[in-house]
């Protein structure tokens, strides 16, 4: 099966997952993408989306799914569905190859169980070969530049990339990730960073790892 296959298959997979008759919180990225399309074929039985990206928004719209506020819920979602850059064996996750990151975290933390979806490539021992990508505030950029820089790693500006909050983005690499809580919160304290890509505290609940003898199931 192709890398798409994959992502199909474990897409499809995850509307097993869904609470009938309630708002679901879709993330955003080429695996969702199928997600959005399988949600397509049972979009009476949910209540409508949540959605953490303008894309995202539009391909559930262009399906008729209807698409409801973060700031107009009331209460929990029961369960958003989202890929990621890299998932370890905690459920702990860097994302933010699409830029999309702030409000998928922004998302995930209105909601009871967050299910990861993503072909086996996605599945590593330690998170930090995907570049973490980090949205900024652009005049804080040289300080947080700098203070990667004393962490041993390098942080570059993605070339041509405004977020849908209108924010750059810096891509790290070379940053051990021996400890995602422990990283994510210092830099969360940094003056200037909006959002980092590592997903600790709000990390996967359960994980439909797409491969070639079909979908495997991990729970965190
Ligand atoms: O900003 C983008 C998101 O974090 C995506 O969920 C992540 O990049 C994975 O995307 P894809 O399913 O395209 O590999």
């Amino acid at each position: 099966m192709t890398q798409d296959e994959l992502k199909a298959l474990v897409a499809r997979a995850a509307i097993e997952h869904l609470v009938p008759g309630a708002l679901v919180g879709v993330g955003t990225g080429s695996t969702v993408n199928h997600f959005i399309d399988a949600l397509a074929a049972i979009k009476d039985r949910i209540a409508g989306a949540v959605s953490s990206s303008v894309q995202s928004s539009e391909r559930l719209r262009r399906h008729g799914i209807p698409v409801i506020e973060a700031a107009e819920l009331s209460a929990p979602l029961p369960v958003y569905v989202d890929g990621a850059d890299e998932i370890d064996h905690h459920g702990y996750m860097i994302k933010g190859g699409g830029a999309a990151l702030t409000r998928e975290k922004i998302v995930a933390d209105l909601a009871e169980r967050f299910v990861c979806i993503a072909d086996e490539s996605k599945l590593v021992d330690t998170l930090g070969r995907f570049p973490l990508p980090v949205e900024v505030i652009p005049m804080a950029a040289p300080q947080i530049v700098r203070r990667f820089e004393k962490l041993g790693a390098t942080a570059t500006l993605r070339p041509g990339v405004i977020t849908d909050n209108g924010q750059p983005i810096l891509d790290v690499r070379g940053l051990k990730i021996t400890d995602p809580l422990a990283l994510e919160t210092e830099i969360n304290q940094w003056p200037g960073v909006v959002t980092v890509g590592i997903f600790a505290r709000h990390k996967a609940s359960l994980c439909l790892l797409g491969t070639a003898a079909g979908v495997r199931t991990l729970q965190f």
